[in-house]
């Protein structure tokens, strides 16, 4: 199923088990990341692959955790030679949504605006049009 790489990630769009919106600016190339692990694969290394590596916490979208994935998803989206990006969880979940520990003192509003790549406010209004030449798979199930 095609489904536009940006859109995945708005949660007006997404199907709830795809509800990640995630921001990116990835450099490949000597970037360090703490929540995730990401590699250029297959046989002409043109798929983006970034595996949510947050085990211990199921790999809930604390702030670092997407920060990490804007920077990786822009990176990847900047890059000519990528024309697919499967973001992918660890052997226990995929994800188990917002970082209700970090995130405890912040309603639902909030966390979107603080943790997703788009904004409430442009899911919301459809400005947040795909312009990537990318695809985005994802691969694993929310808890
Ligand atoms: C944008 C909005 C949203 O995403 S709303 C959804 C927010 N997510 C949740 O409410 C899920 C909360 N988690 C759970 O209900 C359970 O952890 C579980 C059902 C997903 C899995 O249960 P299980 O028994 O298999 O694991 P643990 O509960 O022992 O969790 C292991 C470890 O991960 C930490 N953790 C789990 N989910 C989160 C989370 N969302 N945010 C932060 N941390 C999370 C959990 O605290 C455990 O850590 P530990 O240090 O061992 O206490």
């Amino acid at each position: 199923m095609a489904v536009p790489l940006r859109a995945l990630l708005c949660p007006t769009q997404a199907p709830a088990h795809l509800l990640l919106r995630a921001p990116a600016r990835l450099c490949l190339a000597g970037t360090q990341f703490q929540y995730l692990v990401v590699e250029k694969k297959g046989e002409k290394q043109n798929v983006g692959v970034i595996q949510l590596n947050h085990p211990k916490a199921l790999n809930a979208l604390c702030d670092g955790l997407m920060n990490e994935m804007n920077q990786a998803l822009n990176d990847f989206e900047d890059d000519p030679h990528i024309g697919a990006i499967v973001i992918t969880g660890s052997e226990k979940a995929f994800a188990a949504g917002a970082d209700i520990k970090g995130d405890a003192d912040q309603n639902f509003p909030g966390m979107l605006r603080g943790q997703f790549p788009c904004t409430l406010e442009q899911s919301l209004s459809g400005q947040e049009a795909s312009h990537s030449s990318c695809e985005w798979i994802f691969s694993g199930q929310w808890l």
